[in-house]
């Protein structure tokens, strides 16, 4: 306990000097001795500029709300977020938190609105199911500040830190429910911390398992970031639960997993050994966080478009790592907390291509109806250096290994396409961006903190060749190959997958932050071209590549015949999916046939044309 408060105090600390950061850069700070803190309260003053012109214009050429509604949405985007919480319906006083919110603060907070738009002070949020989540008609400023709000929230941070309730940002519960969790369940939670998600699906596998009795599920939550998992694990503690293991790896590498049912006996029998496959994977990704301006508005400031093509390699290989340790049958989910399509539809498109025909995109909308979302986009374009690209094949040559095909609507590069498409890696050289999510933070818990190295987007960019250009106008000063392109007069192209049924939740429609979700479903293995080291399909693999990728799998299949690991848990590192399957018993997967897994090297090598359209 006594840890607890320390570290409670220690990034309370943290968050301070965070705030005087941002104060620093911030031209709008009050002058000294004029009792200027920040006061949402007083319209005349913002304690953040909350403009960014590159931010309009790109969300602008993005069209991702309509003209008309452009206002609303920019205006709605500069108000503070709502609270939100959840309450725990496996814990135990459940019905009394429940009644004391609909009978006692309900009513006696009913004088504190302040919201024209708004009768309640408090409401369930319509879509959630079992209106076990809440909105608050004050941001979490308000509430600290407010005397008439203190007995609420002391109920809050009381109830908070014992489990019962959590603080949770309304949009960021909406990816695990469309998970469809069932008691049973094997989940992995990829990228977890700060594990508001995580607890989410606690609830779910603990809420329909009667009181004392442990579920069979499993929850695997994991994240790169070592600090962040401290965070996770004291989030999740408050569950109590027997289910839940934290992992630390980059999820892009996620060790695939044996179980050993039996003793270790019986464990020498390889047999016996069966691979730890998930019915359900979420996949909440690093992403550049726009969608959480309301909250962080520190985002403002920060924000440029490379930031999102910076992240768009690792989201599709974590993604892709997801899909190839998902059950056949299984869902994943899929969902950033950004509004940019390079970073969203982008990444889904991707899957799809390199997944072919044993993934689809699940239409959901008879799932949750009360939730407001828009259709996914089919159209966007990529912003480089100041100037918009609608198709692969018109980026100069030496960008393409940095803005690759991938990041289009149709995928398809062109013929001097150099490594980009197929590149694994996190382009450093567009952004060096560590995400942290600020969805979903209680008391005492840090504010978000996005470090952005922007040297490369700033307003005057260096090219290759020594050319200046001015990355808002786009003017080359000296000769270069690096022309602007006017965006209304760049070709575009239209991604042929049915990229509506991904959702967008835009922050005027209810109220809430930005975020953007989709549902896939795993219908057959996946061959294993499209994981191995994220070889893309649709392109000719080289013979070269394509004898290495066929000793590769040989000497892998030798060593792991070699190194049979007698543990309850093996943890066998960056390891082939369909050659870890082979030769296995593998009666746990709910694959339509366990022929399917068992690929022939020789065939599995060869690069198979799966690419639609
Ligand atoms: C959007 S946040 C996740 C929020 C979390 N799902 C929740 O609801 O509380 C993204 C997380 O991804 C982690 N991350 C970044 N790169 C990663 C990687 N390569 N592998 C695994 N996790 C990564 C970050 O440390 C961060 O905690």
């Amino acid at each position: 306990m006594g840890g607890g408060r320390k570290r409670g105090r220690t990034q309370r600390r943290h968050f301070k000097q965070g705030r005087e950061n941002v104060w620093k850069h911030n031209p709008q700070r009050p002058p000294a001795g004029e009792g200027g803190e920040a006061r949402e309260d007083n319209p005349s003053w913002q304690p953040f500029a909350t403009e960014n012109p590159a931010f309009e214009e790109y969300y602008k050429e993005q069209q991702i709300v309509s003209e008309e509604e452009w206002d609303s949405f920019m205006s709605m985007l500069r108000k503070p977020l709502p609270a939100t919480f959840r309450i725990n319906a496996s814990c135990q006083f459940f019905q009394d938190i429940c009644s004391q919110l609909e009978n006692d603060f309900r009513k006696s907070l009913e004088t504190e609105v302040t919201d024209d738009h708004e009768e309640d002070a408090i409401r369930p949020l319509p879509w959630y199911p079992g209106n076990l989540a809440w909105h608050l008609n004050f941001s979490r400023m308000q509430l600290r500040r407010n005397q008439a709000l203190e007995s609420f929230h002391e109920f809050l941070k009381r109830e908070n830190e014992v489990g019962n309730i959590t603080r949770q940002e309304a949009v960021s519960m909406v990816p695990p429910l469309f998970l469809n969790v069932q008691p049973d369940h094997h989940i992995l939670d990829m990228c977890a911390a700060p594990g508001s998600k995580t607890f989410q699906l606690l609830e779910m596998i603990h809420q329909s398992t009667k009181p004392g009795l442990l579920p069979n599920a499993l929850v695997v939550a994991n994240d790169v970031d070592v600090q962040r998992c401290n965070l996770l694990i004291h989030q999740t503690k408050r569950m109590c639960t027997a289910n839940l293991i934290v992992t630390n790896h980059e999820a892009q590498n996620f060790p695939g997993c044996n179980l050993a049912k039996f003793c270790s006996k019986m464990c020498m029998d390889e047999a016996k050994v069966q691979r730890l496959e998930f019915d359900r994977v979420l996949c909440d990704v690093p992403c550049s966080g726009d969608g959480t301006v309301r909250k962080a508005p520190d985002m403002w400031r920060k924000w440029n478009a490379g930031m999102g093509n910076g992240l768009h390699h690792l989201q599709v290989e974590i993604a892709m790592r997801g899909m190839s340790l998902l059950k056949v049958g299984g869902r994943m989910v899929y969902s950033t907390c950004s509004m940019n399509p390079v970073e969203n539809e982008g990444v889904v498109a991707e899957i799809l291509r390199r997944c072919g025909d044993s993934v689809e995109l699940l239409d959901v909308s008879n799932e949750l109806p009360e939730l407001a979302r828009r259709p996914g986009l089919s159209t966007w374009k990529v912003r480089d250096r100041g100037s918009w690209f609608g198709v692969h094949e018109d980026v100069p040559r030496y960008r393409k290994h940095v803005i690759s095909a991938s990041m289009f609507p149709s995928g398809k590069g062109s013929k001097d396409s150099g490594t980009g498409s197929s590149s694994v890696e996190v382009n450093t050289d567009v952004a060096d961006a560590d995400m942290k999510d600020s969805t979903d933070m209680g008391e005492g818990e840090q504010e978000t903190t996005v470090t952005i190295d922007d040297s490369n987007n700033g307003d005057n960019l260096k090219t290759e060749e020594g050319t200046k250009v001015d990355c808002e106008s786009g003017e080359v000063t000296t000769s270069s190959s690096y022309k602007k392109l006017n965006s209304t007069s760049i070709r575009t192209e239209h991604s042929d997958y049915p990229l509506h049924r991904c959702m967008r939740i835009v922050p005027h429609d209810q109220n809430s932050g930005a975020f953007f979700i989709a549902v896939l479903h795993k219908l057959s293995p996946l061959n294993e071209n499209q994981v191995v080291d994220g070889v893309r399909i649709d392109q000719n693999i080289s013979k070269d590549k394509t004898e290495k990728l066929e000793k590769d799998l040989v000497s892998h299949k030798a060593s792991s015949e070699e190194n049979t690991v007698h543990q309850q848990v093996i943890d066998n590192a960056n390891v082939l999916d369909g050659e870890q399957n082979r030769d296995r018993d593998n009666k746990s997967s709910e694959d339509k046939s366990s022929e399917d897994s068992k690929v022939n090297v020789n065939e599995a090598a060869k690069p198979r044309q799966v690419e639609r359209g």
